[in-house]
């Protein structure tokens, strides 16, 4: 991976999910698509060895699903419940495995096990010790995922607390239900530190602002922004009708709707879409919720005037190159 970024892209994405065959919902396995590298260089997908399975009893989460991530920024993925961002998340962070389409990093295909040094993953849940301190718990992720002398583990550990503002709480107990701990806010803030002590090159995280007013939701995508800048990471995280003031941070939305990427690009973008299908953007309304909210008139006004705005991939000169047109369905 280049020491300055990791860019993340995920290209043509298809995931199944098994709901009846059996009691327990279940992840479909299917040959795993290879990837080859071409004569020339270039990387491409084996299409002999991707199988495609369409059956009763098995719904398809995500729908050919191309996107991408860059370093220094935040990757929004919005959209309704059910739309397939958790699945999306989990696969970008190689949780699981899609049945078709690839992964690359700095476009080139992912070593999982590389991935994994390089990246964090911040999951939906908190899943943090309620009996250790702030400190504690940052102080036990630092010994799993780092190799340091203790006193530089300390010195980490303590400038991390700085930079998750968490200095005051520091020695305060996580808590739960039964033992009065932190706030929410403050343990998603160690969550998120748990997950970056290796300061990784990629962060991703599932939702988090879930559950927390808008001011502490707020204060979480400011952090995120500025670590973004200031470590040079990527970001890509999900989150539900975000207001105004955190869409203005995000560099990129990801629109899904039941599994098909509706918008990807800029929030600007995404104004411009909405008014080629002749929706006006309301005064002081965040042009996300507004599109989320609109999502039904999206799809219908796309299919009555029979066009749809698709990403193209081809590949030039080594690279692959993105461009986007509008396509009959
Ligand atoms: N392991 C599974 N078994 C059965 N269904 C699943 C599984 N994983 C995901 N799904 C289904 O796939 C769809 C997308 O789920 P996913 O959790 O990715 O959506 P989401 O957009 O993150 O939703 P939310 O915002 O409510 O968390 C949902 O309808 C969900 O029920």
């Amino acid at each position: 991976m280049k020491k300055q970024g990791c860019e993340v892209e995920g290209i043509d994405i298809n995931y199944m999910i098994r709901t009846k065959a059996t009691d327990q919902p279940s992840i479909i396995i299917s040959s795993t698509p290879q990837l080859i590298r071409e004569e020339d260089g270039h990387v491409a997908q084996d299409e002999a060895k991707t199988e495609e399975r369409s059956c009763s009893g098995v719904r398809h989460v995500l729908k050919n699903v191309n996107c991408i991530a860059k370093p220094r920024e935040i990757l929004a993925i919005v959209g309704p419940s059910g739309a397939g961002k958790s699945s999306l998340l989990k696969i970008l962070a190689g949780k699981a495995s899609s049945q078709s389409g690839c992964i690359l990093v700095n476009q080139e295909p992912v070593d999982k096990a590389q991935f994994k040094k390089n990246s964090g993953y911040v999951t939906q849940k908190d899943t943090l010790f309620p009996l250790l301190t702030v400190e504690e718990t940052i102080m036990f992720s630092a010994k799993l995922r780092l190799c340091l002398p203790q006193e530089q583990l300390c010195s980490r550990v303590k400038s991390l607390i700085l930079e998750l503002g968490v200095s005051h709480i520091a020695r305060t107990r996580i808590g739960d239900d039964r033992v009065r701990g932190i706030s929410d806010g403050e343990r998603r803030r160690v969550s998120i530190g748990v997950e970056i002590i290796h300061d990784p090159k990629v962060l991703i995280l599932d939702e988090p602002t879930s559950g927390l007013d808008s001011t502490s939701a707020l204060q979480i995508i400011d952090m995120l922004k500025l670590m973004a800048e200031s470590r040079g990471q990527t970001i890509i995280l999900s989150i539900h009708q975000p207001e105004y003031r955190i869409v203005k941070l995000f560099n990129t939305i990801l629109l899904l709707s039941n599994g098909i990427v509706l918008h990807h690009g800029t929030m600007d973008l995404l104004g411009v879409n909405l008014r080629l299908v002749g929706l006006e953007l309301p005064l002081h309304v965040s042009v996300v919720e507004f599109a989320i909210d609109s999502i039904e008139t999206i799809q219908q006004q796309q299919k009555c005037q029979q066009f749809m705005l698709v990403f193209e991939k081809s590949k030039k000169g080594g690279k692959w190159l993105e461009t986007r047109k509008y396509i009959k369905p």
